[in-house]
């Protein structure tokens, strides 16, 4: 098990992970989520001991890592791949480790053709493609047949075969018992992958929970109802009835309608009393991406704009519509809608998300910060703190926050 407890680490005055405290247990995959920047990396060098942290602590299996004995046994890790001598072949890369550590020669050929390396073990590593240097990290992570491990962006530059290759490797790790802690921007691989999510947003813990918790906890159910296409009339007839029905309506981008509020039997009955036809009407869970964004929408430092091509734009064709936007561009509202119990706000067609109040990460919507019920947040930690010097590991609760709406170098 690996178990952080209060863990800070300011690098001058910048403070990239703050009084983290968490437990990534054996027999699950861990996904490890966060934005850009958001401290993951520096929590998994201070889990390796490669950086010593401000203040708190982090152990495996009890101990910190530089304390564990015969480390390299118990504890295999991906972090960077491109941290290997280029100009040695793959499989003399792995046998120096593999010296380093005690481990016989022979698994050096066992975990390249586990990785699939086996043809190419004598060419120099750097002739590799960014997937072949990936799957030979992972071999090195493999090489003492450890019982934790840590992965950062292990599918980073995979094909196809080789991320269902990383998916199933880390679900059987897992089933045996295994630590595995892995990061990863990849949602929909992380929704296949995790059992566990540990997410965090400038460098604060935002969420300890399962997947399906983390989904259920931060958006709602909804209806997919579509009209027939040939007849634009039937859809906003529906939508107004809905509407009125005290449910609340989206687009989508196919031309379906997204219901939030109502259950399926109501939508139902109300297509039926307003003579509407039904071509679709099905239930759905918001994806973990979805639930994902509507968390952390407040905690992103790196966020993209709309191109306005200044100078660039082409004069439309007379007649000439101008393209319908793809939702989430130039539209940062545009999320899941938030769960009942968080007031059950549905995003509305802009984006706009309703009257909510800002939240801890300036989101509305986000845990703790629910409109309409006060509970506070569970996984909110306090805000980094802008003086220099040793932490306390648990500052008092009438701390000022930072602005973490505002970019880091706003605040
Ligand atoms: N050696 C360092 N010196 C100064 N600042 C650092 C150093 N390492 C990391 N940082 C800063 O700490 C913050 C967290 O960085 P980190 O690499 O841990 O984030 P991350 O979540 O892994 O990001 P990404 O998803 O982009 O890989 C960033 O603001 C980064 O600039």
């Amino acid at each position: 098990m690996i178990e952080a407890v209060g863990l800070t680490k300011r690098y001058g005055d910048k403070t990239a992970v703050y009084n983290l405290s968490f437990q990534v247990r054996p027999g699950a995959v861990t996904g490890f989520l966060g934005p850009n920047g958001s401290g993951k990396s520096t929590t998994m060098r201070m889990i390796l001991g490669l950086d010593n942290p401000t203040a708190g602590q982090v152990t495996i299996g009890g101990y910190p890592y530089r304390k564990l004995p015969n480390a390299p046994r118990q504890v295999g890790a991906l972090l960077d791949a491109k941290a290997v001598h280029g100009g040695r072949s793959a499989r003399n890369h792995l046998l120096s480790l593999a010296q380093l550590s005690g481990i016989p020669a022979r698994r050096v050929d066992e975990v390249l053709g586990v990785v699939g390396l086996h043809d190419v073990a004598r060419r120099r590593s750097k002739g590799f493609s960014l997937g072949m240097g990936q799957r030979l990290g992972i071999a090195a992570a493999l090489l003492g047949d450890p019982q934790v491990l840590l992965f950062d962006e292990p599918v980073n530059g995979l094909d196809p075969e080789g991320i269902l290759w990383v998916r199933n490797l880390m679900k059987s790790l897992a089933a045996e018992g295994r630590t595995v802690f892995v990061s990863s921007h990849l949602m929909s691989e992380m929704a296949l992958t995790a059992d566990h999510l540990i997410v965090i947003g400038r460098g604060q813990l935002m969420a300890d929970m399962s997947v399906t918790d983390f989904i259920s906890a931060n958006s709602a159910d909804f209806a997919r109802v579509r009209t027939p296409d040939s007849e634009p009339q039937q859809r906003e007839k529906l939508s107004v009835a809905i509407t009125e029905a005290g449910g609340h309506v989206l687009p989508e981008q196919d031309g379906a309608l997204r219901v939030t509020g109502l259950p399926l039997p109501r939508i139902s009955d109300i297509a039926h009393d307003s003579d509407v036809r039904l071509w679709e009407l099905s239930p759905h869970q918001a994806s973990l991406e979805e639930a994902y964004m509507r968390m952390t929408q407040g905690a992103v430092d790196y966020r993209s704009t709309t191109d306005q091509k200044a100078g660039l734009q082409q004069p439309l064709p007379p007649g000439a519509q101008p393209p319908v936007p793809v939702p989430g561009q130039g539209q940062p509202g545009w999320y899941a809608p938030p769960p009942p119990q968080q007031g059950g706000q549905p995003f509305t067609p802009q984006g706009t998300p309703s009257q909510a109040p800002a939240g801890p990460y300036g989101a509305p919507g986000v845990p703790g910060a629910a409109p309409g019920a006060q509970a506070p947040n569970p996984y909110a930690q306090p805000a980094p703190q802008a003086p220099a010097g040793p932490a306390p590991a648990a500052p008092p609760p009438s701390a000022p926050s930072a602005d973490l709406t505002k970019p880091e170098d706003a605040r």
